[in-house]
């Protein structure tokens, strides 16, 4: 829980809080209490104080709003509030009254954490989280014993409710999605059929017992939400098949395919919600302009290839050196990448300004060092999420498993070092600093080859200015001496990049272990380049890639021929191989994660 001077400072922030109370908007006066004392929430947010009320009134519901804002209270709070009152009391064998279907890990433990909260009061209501990689026979015993609300990711979700007989879910009442879209990219577009399809809460159909099917009627009053700071066309699908007649909070009406029946803004202030007439497509596909933070300060640094590692290592001393304390996420395309920058920065020694034995050996980066990804063991994974949610100063690298809704406190910096494809990940990628009010700043790395995916940004609303990063190499001194170059061909030939360049490639070279490392992050970085979908094969063309240039900024000083052609063999293999089976347009996002 944050101080309360911050949360004080926070609350007076209009563009932020809206000018009512918790109460005001039904909610019980415990759990009114319980968000004050357990969670320091004096009053409510935009988001909550507009979607809390028709949360309540049982409608079914899309919420679109920017990162941060307090959209996971906003859908707990309401579902608690229900539960708390039936009469009798909500028992364990009732088993589960609310699913939340979330996309990954680290989300579904923060999800769980919130709710432990939130129900101190309300002992009789239990929370549980069922997700993969977790032991199945525990989750199977946690089931057997009831979860009244429970959090989970699709897959194992499925799993359970194929297989896992004694898992009660007669009495459900809520299906959320969180992160609606992520959850349909990532693939489990089939998973969630299924599992509506089980849980007999797919609309427009009449559900029959069959199987370890259920039978419900409309009367047994389903409430379905889907939220996102990125809600777009591709929810429409699921949109259509989980909601009835939603209730649209966050969406300008221009952007709306189905016309509203009527519109009303109540009175809570400028925000729309719109009720909608029929549950056809709600979203068009224009609907592409998403909400950032208004106080992000989001900017872009041009390097060229052989130069990206020297930037971001160059940035990030920078970053450390100016403000000691301070979070920083950075995100990579691939495990390995993350897996090589992280073993990089946590050995890499140099002191640029002595030639003295014992300053060299000072490592190169002074600051705490994490890193979370796809294929790292769970337990590892749950420690690191844990340690940097409480590290007061830290620098964490991550694959997208950390770019959707996760809640690390206090995050100053987002570098994107490689690029995150859609908008959409680059919205959440930016939205894990800036939230709540708080000040943020983002860098996104991009290869000057690359530079028209700004206008593919610009498209979606989101605009970004230069990174002076030259100013900033100027700024390092070299052994006593500053360099202030004038007339500088190119970035490349600059004194700090030539020197910084050179001692990490000795460094590579000399340690078998690393060199290995970055051989794998090379590949998997130039596999992960070919996958780009869509429009954005356009600019990131890996045709247009020297990869020799690509080797450098992995510090391998191998002939690029050397390393380049059995990645080229890879590269082409892959294509020819997704072709065959008709995959060319998919990106296989998990695989990569
Ligand atoms: N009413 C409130 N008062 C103070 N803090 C709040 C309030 N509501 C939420 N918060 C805090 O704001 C932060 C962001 O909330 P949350 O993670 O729910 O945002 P979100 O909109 O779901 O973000 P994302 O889109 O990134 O998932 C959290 O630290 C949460 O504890």
């Amino acid at each position: 829980m944050e101080g309360r001077e911050a949360m004080k400072e926070k609350k007076n922030s209009p563009e932020v809080f809206a000018s009512c109370s918790f109460s005001s908007l039904g909610l019980h006066p415990t759990l009114c209490d319980q968000l004050k004392e357990r969670m320091g929430f004096e009053v409510p947010t935009h988001v909550q104080a507009q979607a809390i009320p028709v949360i309540l009134s049982g409608r079914h519901v899309l919420v679109n709003a920017a990162t941060g804002t307090g959209k996971t209270v906003t859908y707990l709070a309401p579902i608690i509030h229900h539960m708390q009152k039936y009469d009798p009391r909500i028992q364990r064998s009732d088993g589960t009254l609310a699913l939340v279907l979330v996309p990954t890990h680290e989300l579904c433990m923060q999800v769980y954490g919130i709710l432990q909260k939130l129900l101190h009061r309300f002992h009789w209501i239990v929370p549980g989280y069922i997700m993969g990689g977790e032991n199945r026979s525990k989750e199977k015993a946690r089931l057997r014993k009831g979860i009244s609300i429970l959090v989970a990711t699709p897959g194992r979700l499925l799993d359970h409710l194929q297989k896992t007989s004694s898992f009660v879910r007669t009495k459900l009442r809520w299906i959320i999605f969180d992160e609606a879209d992520r959850i349909l990219e990532l693939g489990y577009g089939k998973a969630i059929k299924e599992i509506l399809d089980i849980l007999g809460s797919r609309q427009n159909m009449s559900v029959k017992k069959e199987g370890n099917k259920i039978s419900r009627t409309p009367e047994a009053q389903m409430q379905n939400l889907l939220l996102s700071a990125t809600l777009n066309e591709k929810v429409n699908h699921l949109a259509q098949i989980s909601l009835e007649n939603p209730v649209m909070i966050g969406l300008d009406k221009e952007k709306m395919l189905t016309k509203p029946s009527y519109e009303h803004t109540g009175s809570l202030g400028s925000e729309r919600i719109v009720e909608l007439e029929h549950s056809g497509n709600v979203l068009s596909s224009s609907n592409d302009e998403y909400k950032l933070p208004p106080q992000l300060v989001q900017r872009y640094v041009k390097v060229p290839c052989g130069s990206r590692l020297v930037g971001l290592l160059s940035i990030l001393k920078n970053l450390f050196e100016r403000e000691a304390s301070q979070k920083v996420v950075a995100f990579f395309s691939t495990c390995d990448a993350v897996d090589f920058h992280y073993s990089l920065l946590s050995e890499f020694q140099w002191s640029p300004t002595s030639q003295s034995e014992a300053e060299l050996r000072q490592l190169f980066i002074q600051y705490k060092i994490y890193r979370l990804h796809g294929n790292m063991k769970h337990e590892d994974r749950r420690t690191t999420f844990h340690a940097f949610t409480t590290e007061k100063s830290a620098l964490l690298l991550s694959t997208d498993v950390a770019a959707r809704g996760l809640d690390f406190p206090k995050v100053r910096c987002i570098i994107q070092y490689d690029s995150p494809g859609e908008a959409t990940e680059y919205v959440h990628r930016v939205g894990r600093t800036a939230r709540l009010g708080e000040k943020g700043d983002s860098l996104l790395f991009l290869q000057p080859v690359e530079i028209d995916y700004l206008q593919d940004l610009e498209k979606h609303g989101v605009s970004l200015t230069e990174y002076p990063l030259l100013k900033l190499l100027d700024s390092f001194p070299l052994y006593g001496r500053m360099h202030h170059v004038k007339n500088l061909v190119s970035l490349e030939m600059h004194p700090w990049v030539l020197s910084l360049q050179k001692t990490l490639e000795s460094f590579i070279s000399t340690e078998p272990r690393m060199k290995k490392l970055a051989k794998n992050a090379f590949c998997s970085w130039v596999r992960a380049y070919t996958a780009h979908r869509g429009e954005l094969k356009r600019i990131f063309m890996v045709k247009k890639l020297h990869l020799g240039h690509v080797a450098k900024s992995f510090a391998l000083k191998e002939q690029p021929s050397l390393v380049g052609k059995s990645v080229h063999k890879q590269t082409n293999k892959r294509m020819q191989n997704q072709k065959q089976k008709g995959l060319a347009k998919k990106r296989k996002v998990s695989s990569i994660s």
